[in-house]
């Protein structure tokens, strides 16, 4: 059962809403949003009535156990899965009620997106990799803008290289230099470090950073990596498709505790990474 702190969390949201907006404004947002898969006796709740703001030109983190809702909250922030009821609005836009052909022109116009494994076509090279949105959108690209996010991304002496002849974080790179290029409203990057090592891992996190603090970007990261969280302004934690946390200036080793109170709510024969118990403390400080 849920506890009364977690139930003010997902009430309508005059109240509180995690990701509370900033001055910037809201580059996203969710009221009421509700995602289920499956009918009758094998309905998964994925997401439940959950109400959020991400605020525009910050960088927002999404932790929470295996199984929370964290990839579902993405891809409905996105608008890359419909949703079973509630609202999201990408800026003034809602997004929701949108036919398929109207939000992938949505998608490509307004949102940048890396994923875990890289997604670059091998038989371009990474500039071409890079301009490929927008080139399917048959937009020329602004090139003081894309000339900008190459230095700020090292990539100056990798354009002419095809994937397979970059390393794993140099592709990693392209794919940050990909989702940016289009001067995006909102990027989402779901577990942009997993592929890589610690230090190529870093490496990404700093030039993310670096797309907020410099270019005024806005960024969203889905993550389990404490150290990962550690670089966003707010860290917000999913348990059993509700927001049931957050943190401000978030640490690796305050993440990682916080975490940590999730993996003590499992029984010992819960160890298969489902989701937490929804009875989640909420202590919040
Ligand atoms: N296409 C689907 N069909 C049925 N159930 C799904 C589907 N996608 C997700 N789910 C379920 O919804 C819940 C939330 O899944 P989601 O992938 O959003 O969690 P997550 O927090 O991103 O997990 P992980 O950290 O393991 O990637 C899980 O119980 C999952 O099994």
């Amino acid at each position: 059962m849920p506890t009364s702190e977690e139930t003010a969390l997902s009430t309508p949201a005059a109240q509180y809403v995690p990701g509370h907006a900033s001055a910037g404004g809201i580059a996203a947002r969710a009221r009421g949003l509700t995602k289920a898969y499956g009918s009758g006796e094998t309905t998964v709740l994925a997401l439940d009535s959950v109400d959020v703001d991400i605020a525009r030109g910050r960088f927002t983190a999404v932790m929470g156990p295996s199984g929370s809702g964290k990839s579902t909250l993405m891809h409905c922030l996105a608008g890359l899965d419909n949703v079973s009821a509630g609202q999201v609005w990408l800026g003034d836009t809602e997004i929701t009620g949108l036919r398929e052909k109207e939000l992938t022109r949505l998608r490509r116009d307004r949102i940048g997106f890396m994923f875990q494994s890289f997604n670059l076509i091998p038989t371009l090279n990474a500039l071409e990799n890079i301009t490929l949105p927008m080139d399917i959108a048959g937009k020329k690209p602004d090139e003081k803008w894309l000339d900008q996010v190459i230095d700020t991304l090292g990539l100056r002496d990798r354009l002419k290289h095809r994937p397979s002849q970059l390393s794993g974080g140099q592709q990693q790179r392209v794919a940050c230099a990909r989702a940016l290029a289009s001067r995006p409203e909102l990027i989402f990057a779901d577990e942009p470090t997993g592929n890589l090592d610690s230090r190529a891992g870093l490496e990404v996190l700093g030039f993310l950073r670096e797309a907020v603090d410099q270019l005024g970007q806005t960024v969203v990261m889905v993550t389990h990596d404490p150290g990962a969280a550690a670089h966003s302004d707010l860290v917000l934690f999913l348990a059993d498709g509700r927001i049931v946390d957050e943190m401000e200036r978030p640490t690796a080793e305050a993440v990682l505790e916080r975490m940590k109170r999730f993996d003590s709510l499992r029984g010992p024969s819960d160890g298969d990474g489902s989701a937490a118990s929804a009875d989640v403390n909420l202590d919040k400080d």
